[in-house]
């Protein structure tokens, strides 16, 4: 009798062999036997030979086009990674196959944006700046109340700091849900003058590059107003039935265009520091609004704050570090969580920037305090401002000195080191109940996308 171990044994033993003949052949660029083998066991498409490359890694490695190409064809998954934590994308970049780099980004799926992002400042979400703010109109008043009673301007309406927006239909094809209600100086007219209501002066529209000298007339005004009368008698100004408040800070204001979202970030973040500094915090007088909403002076002729520099007088921005922590072998990162995340949900860590205090040491400090990982280099990446309420994200990678967690419960719930090839499943393929990240409009999710990017070491 056959000892049923040795037949499972020999099997196994079949199939390495059939492993390793197909990853050589795609190695060698056989797209005959590649063909043949494949279609004698479709299983073998994604397996690994015994280095842990599998086929389209290798085939990626010394620059076999027409291997690829097939490999794809059959299904073959792009996003998985070697032992070094590396596709084949960045395999084939590295070995300076472009084309081969290209053929695996694919045209039409997300893959594209996911692997081949190197600068995240182009996305990111609240930093459009569709208009030019103009800074020195600011204290002209007739400019002001000119552009004020103008047909063309555009006024943006606030109900305790949210927006009145209205939905889009998903045809509008810009991944846009909601759309800031903009109103004429005929309709705000009335509003401006109640004493709860605050204008800030946004700027003007930038000259789009196609607009010819005939047609462009000056560009229009945009202004923000934040109203305590009662919503739902504001809600009657727009006419409209579907409009509505955006109330829920964290989940309605990101929902915008990118164009919308930067004038939102300005809009809300200023009407919010007006909202918190109706009064001098030097001297406890109240405070009225100068240069179109950008600056509030204390009434009290005798207050300090009336000379020199004072940042009290200046809408309020706080710095904030984020950050995606390295492991020291560069093929995992440090993701945490806190209480009120959704389950599964882990992000980049942040805090804010104290006093007398550099980015990198921020860095250092927070991911001590939150982790009791030790960080030593630092590099900035890209920055995000953060209208809730006005907080600054300044995005950066870090690499670890240590791998021990202790988190403090007080802030974060849990933190762990997530593999490279987790990560490239929770982007690529949707979030999973082991890692949910953040959503894309966030930095924290656009500096992990950035670390996926990022060419591995060979
Ligand atoms: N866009 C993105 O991807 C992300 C944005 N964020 C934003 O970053 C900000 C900071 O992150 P977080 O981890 O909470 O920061 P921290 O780790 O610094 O912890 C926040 C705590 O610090 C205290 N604190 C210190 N300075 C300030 C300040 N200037 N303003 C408010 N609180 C301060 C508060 O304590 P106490 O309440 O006891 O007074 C607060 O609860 C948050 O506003 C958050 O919304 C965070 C993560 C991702
Ligand atoms: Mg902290
Ligand atoms: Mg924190
Ligand atoms: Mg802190
Ligand atoms: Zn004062």
């Amino acid at each position: 009798m056959i000892d049923s171990r040795v037949v499972k044994s020999v099997r196994m033993n079949m199939t390495e062999e059939m492993v390793e003949r197909f990853v050589d052949a795609a190695s060698r660029g056989d797209v005959a036997a590649v063909s043949s083998l494949i279609s004698r066991c479709a299983s073998l498409l994604d397996r690994p030979g015994a280095n842990g490359w599998n086929a389209l890694m290798l085939a990626a490695r010394n620059g076999h086009y027409t291997v690829t190409e097939t490999l794809l064809s059959h299904g073959a998954d792009r996003l998985v990674v070697n032992r070094s934590s590396q596709t084949a994308y960045d395999i084939a970049k590295f070995w300076g196959h472009t084309h081969i780099g290209n053929l695996l980004l694919g045209t039409d799926n997300q893959s594209q944006h996911i692997l081949a992002t190197t600068d995240p400042s182009q996305e990111i979400y609240f930093s459009a700046e569709p208009l030019d703010r103009l800074s020195e109109r600011r204290s002209d008043a007739t400019w002001q109340q000119d552009k004020q009673n103008r047909p063309d301007s555009v006024f943006l309406l606030f109900s305790e700091l949210s927006p009145l927006v209205h939905s889009l239909e998903p045809s509008t094809g810009s991944g846009a849900q909601t759309s800031l209600c903009r109103f004429s100086s005929s309709l705000v007219k009335e509003l401006l003058l109640k004493p709860g209501s605050v204008l800030v002066f946004l700027g003007v529209e930038r000259r789009r590059p196609s607009s010819s000298p005939e047609t462009s007339s000056e560009p229009s005004a945009w202004f923000a107003i934040n109203s305590t009368e009662d919503p739902e008698v504001l809600l009657k100004l727009g006419g409209e039935k579907d409009l509505f408040w955006a109330r829920r800070p964290n989940r309605d204001l990101l929902n915008f265009s990118q164009d919308e979202a930067g004038i939102l970030a300005q809009a809300r973040a200023v009407l919010a520091w007006h909202s918190r500094y109706a009064f001098c915090p030097t001297c406890g007088s109240s405070s009225r609004s100068e240069e179109a909403g950008y600056k509030r002076t204390c009434t009290n002729a005798s207050c300090s704050s009336l000379q020199g520099v004072h940042n009290t007088s200046y809408p309020r921005v706080d710095p904030v570090v984020i950050m995606l922590v390295l492991h020291p072998d560069g093929e995992q990162c440090l993701l945490g969580r806190k209480k009120v995340f959704p389950t599964g949900m882990f992000s980049c860590l942040a805090g804010f920037i104290e006093p007398g205090e550099s980015v990198e040491s921020a860095v250092r400090r927070e991911v001590e305090e939150e982790s009791g990982v030790k960080v030593g280099s630092v590099r900035y990446v890209a920055c995000q401002p953060w209208p809730v309420p006005s907080s600054l994200m300044i995005g950066c990678l870090a690499v670890a000195l240590s791998t021990d967690i202790k988190v403090d419960e007080n802030e974060i719930e849990e933190a762990r080191w997530f593999p490279r090839q987790k990560v490239i499943d929770a982007l690529f393929r949707g979030g999973s109940p082991v890692l949910l990240l953040s959503p894309q409009q966030t930095i924290a999710h656009q500096l992990v996308k950035h670390w996926i990017g990022c060419n591995s070491n060979l």
